[in-house]
């Protein structure tokens, strides 16, 4: 099939690339001239691993790149793939989901033939009125509602995580297909039979709402999971138990599972935050207040702060020179929206702590939010002379770290993620044992 995604980031490279890998005949459309070079020259315009291999093997055959919309009237599916950040209040700004949509529309406007535009931005239920609107302002005509309509709306919400992106992608343990129109189902769901046949899957059938309320109630349930196991890692702490070995025992009883109880700093990234507080806004909007989801967001915005307390409760942080451990919201991405990194490095600059921050490959993207903290080229750099460490991402390559404990002026070590393994000459506490 022809497909076009519009939108080249972190979902829209993947789903790209991971398209043209299962046959497809795909173009990347993005804005930005960087990103089509990028993926134009073989490369991933992120880092995620897997991608740019992908990308390499595809580019320039079945995958093409491009700032312009002129080809998507030849689209079978168009898959709009942008970002839907958070306003000030946390509500969903589709602002720039609706101008791509809108773009869309005109370049699909009198073409007579049948087309399918899917969201894969993530976009809460009520919100997609406006994005509904944008399309058919471009067009110019009404969106089907029926097998008699020729541009059909639908979304496909996506689950990938950063860092196994591709793997996600390719392995997902379901597929969920929204839309109102017979033939725009079973179209969409065409472009995943290839993929199905490698990996079997449960698809969802369902309406465009139904499809993003799935969306958000997955992560809201994650994020909340992750919250309680931080709440109950917290007591541990209290009573001076291990909140791991009672994460471990209770992750056996199966309807609990063992995933997403690791407790510590808590969760960051481009879609937990941004996604409770949208879901926190449009349910407040609509006049219902989800307690459950603010507690979880509160439980979330306390551990940074219980990591700078532990450290200064070892190193008086004025004028202390303070390593920090990893700055990407989770190991194996660049990525630093809402990384928990940010409010840890606030917090010590707060406090007057010099910061010596280290991360293999999210420094630059750093850079942007402090240009003024010190970064160093390795985790032994950023230790050595340091007053005490704070490790904020889970990255293995922590695990290793042992002699290089040495060259701190003081070895005192908080552990927000329990990857450093632990030695007599270190003064080392975790956040949650
Ligand atoms: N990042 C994730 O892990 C993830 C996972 C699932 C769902 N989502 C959702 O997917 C959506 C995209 O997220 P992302 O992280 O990939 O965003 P991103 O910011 O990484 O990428 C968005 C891309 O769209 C491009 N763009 C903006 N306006 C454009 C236009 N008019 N035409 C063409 N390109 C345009 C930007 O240049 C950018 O490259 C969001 O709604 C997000 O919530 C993200
Ligand atoms: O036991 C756990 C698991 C995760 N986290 C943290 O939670 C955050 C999110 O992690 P993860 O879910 O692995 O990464 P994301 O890439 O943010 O993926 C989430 O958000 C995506 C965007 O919506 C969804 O597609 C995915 O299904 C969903 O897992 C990170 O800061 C992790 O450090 C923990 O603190 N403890």
């Amino acid at each position: 099939m022809e497909i076009k995604v519009i939108g080249s980031g972190y979902v829209g490279s993947t789903l790209a690339a991971s398209l043209a890998d299962l046959g497809h005949l795909v173009t990347a459309i993005d804005i930005d001239e960087d990103v089509v070079a990028a993926i134009n020259d073989g490369r991933a315009p992120i880092h995620e691993p897997g991608l740019d291999e992908l990308i390499a093997e595809h580019a320039g055959t079945t995958l093409r790149a491009t700032t312009t919309y002129d080809s998507v009237a030849d689209a079978d599916v168009t898959f709009l793939a942008i970002q839907t950040p958070a306003r000030e209040d946390g509500s969903i700004d589709t602002g720039v989901l609706e101008a791509a949509a809108e773009m869309t529309g005109e370049a699909l406007a009198n073409s007579g033939d049948h087309h399918l535009v899917v969201a894969k931005s993530t976009v809460v239920p009520p919100a997609l009125a406006d994005v509904r609107a944008a399309l058919r302002r471009g067009l110019g005509e009404d969106l089907a509602t029926d097998d008699t309509g020729l541009v059909a709306f639908g979304t496909n919400p996506e689950f990938l995580r950063e860092g196994t992106a591709v793997e996600d992608f390719t392995h997902p343990d379901k597929l969920v297909v929204g839309t109102d129109v017979d033939w725009a189902h079973e179209r969409l769901e065409a472009v995943f039979e290839p993929l199905l046949e490698r990996h079997d899957a449960p698809v969802v059938r369902t309406d465009p709402e139904t499809a993003m309320m799935i969306k958000y109630a997955n992560n809201a349930f994650l994020a909340a999971k992750v919250s309680l196991i931080n709440d109950l890692g917290n007591v541990c702490k209290e009573f001076s138990l291990d909140a791991y070995e009672v994460a471990d025992a209770i992750g056996l009883d199966h309807r609990i599972s063992e995933h997403f109880l690791r407790s510590g700093l808590g969760w960051g990234g481009s879609c937990f935050p941004k996604d409770t507080a949208a879901l926190i806004a449009a349910a407040q909007e609509a006049g219902y207040d989800p307690a459950m989801l603010t507690a979880a967001v509160e439980v979330n915005d306390r551990q940074p702060e219980r990591l700078l307390d532990i450290l200064a409760s070892h190193v008086d942080l004025e004028g202390a020179r303070i390593a920090v451990l990893g700055l990407a919201f989770k190991p194996g991405t660049d990525d630093v929206r809402h990384s928990r990194a940010i409010p840890v490095i606030e917090g010590l600059l707060d406090r007057g702590a010099d910061v010596v921050a280290y991360d293999p490959v999210a420094t630059d993207n750093m850079r942007e939010r402090f240009p003024d903290i010190e970064y160093a080229g390795s985790a032994a750099e950023a230790l050595s002379g340091a007053d005490g460490a704070a490790v904020v991402t889970g990255w293995d390559e922590f695990r290793a770290l042992d002699a290089e404990f040495d060259a701190m002026t003081s070895p005192v070590v908080v552990d927000g993620r329990r990857i450093v393994e632990p030695t007599d000459e270190l003064i080392y506490e975790g956040l949650t044992w």
